[in-house]
């Protein structure tokens, strides 16, 4: 459905996309995952046609992008959330959208609907939140029903709600048979959506496959009123552990585990909880530390 092949993007003799290759299969989600200034959004905009490539192709259905007579029915693009008009309500924007795609009205509270913005279509975009301005992309992006939706830092912004609702919006229309491809330069903002992870670093993907190979092993953050005693437990039971506070350590082991070895130590747990999976760890552990 989508092929990048080779891609390549040099700048100021500095290749900021270094022979960039993937596909993406309908019923799927992909993050296209790096940290800032990878080469994410130029990757994303040669896919759309909007910055041209130095060589390699990207085509969607079989065909450049900008090829199709009408784009905007082969995929649905969300570059710059930022760029509307901000004196506009959201309920206008979209309607001129649609009107420019020769869609009925009817159309636009449907995509106001699916995002959760019905209720705030009539209030004007400068008084949208970074949140709300990309669920409004969002929308803009459904407005044909593409088979292909493309995302930049879609979850960006977005408070727990809208991660939430954009979630169930794109796993349900990946299970129609839908192709989305999204970036993010947080893991945990695509953990719980996307099937598969391309990983990108200065300009190349590091790492390819399924989420959960992306998983390192889980670590738990336990604070205790007494760690002598705590860290004297978790060192007979043979778990690596690091002090992260003066109450607090981080152990290689899972959330049971370790509640279960404070309870028998029976010390005081002043907070438990998983430890998030750091994106520059993981950069480097996929990149054997090279940078
Ligand atoms: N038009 C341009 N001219 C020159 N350099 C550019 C241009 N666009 C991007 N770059 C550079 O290319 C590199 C990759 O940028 P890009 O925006 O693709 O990264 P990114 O992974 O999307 O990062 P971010 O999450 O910060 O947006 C950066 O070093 C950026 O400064």
């Amino acid at each position: 459905m989508l092929h990048v092949q080779e891609l390549v993007k040099v700048y100021s003799q500095r290749r900021v996309v270094d022979t960039v290759s993937f596909s993406l299969r309908p019923g799927t989600v992909t993050a296209f995952l790096g940290p800032n200034g990878a080469g994410k959004s130029t990757t994303l905009r040669m896919i759309c046609g909007l910055t041209t490539p130095t060589s390699g192709t990207a085509t969607i259905a079989g065909r450049r992008f900008g090829e199709w007579p009408n784009p905007a029915h082969v995929a649905g693009v969300l570059l710059d959330a930022s760029a509307v008009h901000p004196g506009r309500t959201g309920r206008h924007h979209l309607l001129n959208a649609a009107k420019l795609m020769r869609l009925p009205a009817a159309r636009v509270d449907q995509v106001l609907g699916q995002v959760g913005l019905s209720d705030a279509a009539n209030r004007r975009i400068g008084k949208y939140s970074l949140g709300m301005r990309q669920r409004l992309g969002i929308a803009q992006a459904l407005l044909c029903d593409p088979p292909v939706l493309i995302l930049d830092e879609p979850i960006n912004g977005l408070d727990p709600d809208g991660i939430r609702s954009t979630r169930q919006l794109l796993r349900g229309y990946a299970q129609r048979g839908g192709t989305v491809l999204l970036s993010s330069h947080v893991l945990s903002e695509v953990d719980q959506t996307a099937d598969r992870v391309v990983m990108i670093g200065q300009g190349r993907v590091v790492a390819d496959g399924p989420l959960e190979s992306f998983a390192g092993p889980a670590r738990t953050l336990i604070r205790t009123a007494d760690l002598p005693r705590l860290t004297s437990a978790l060192h007979n039971a043979r778990l690596e552990l690091r002090q992260t506070s003066a109450d607090g350590v981080s152990v290689a082991a899972p959330m049971k585990q370790v509640s279960d070895l404070a309870f028998a130590a029976r010390v005081q747990v002043l907070e438990l909880r998983e430890e998030q999976q750091n994106l520059e760890e993981l950069f480097f552990r996929l990149t054997g530390g090279a940078r």
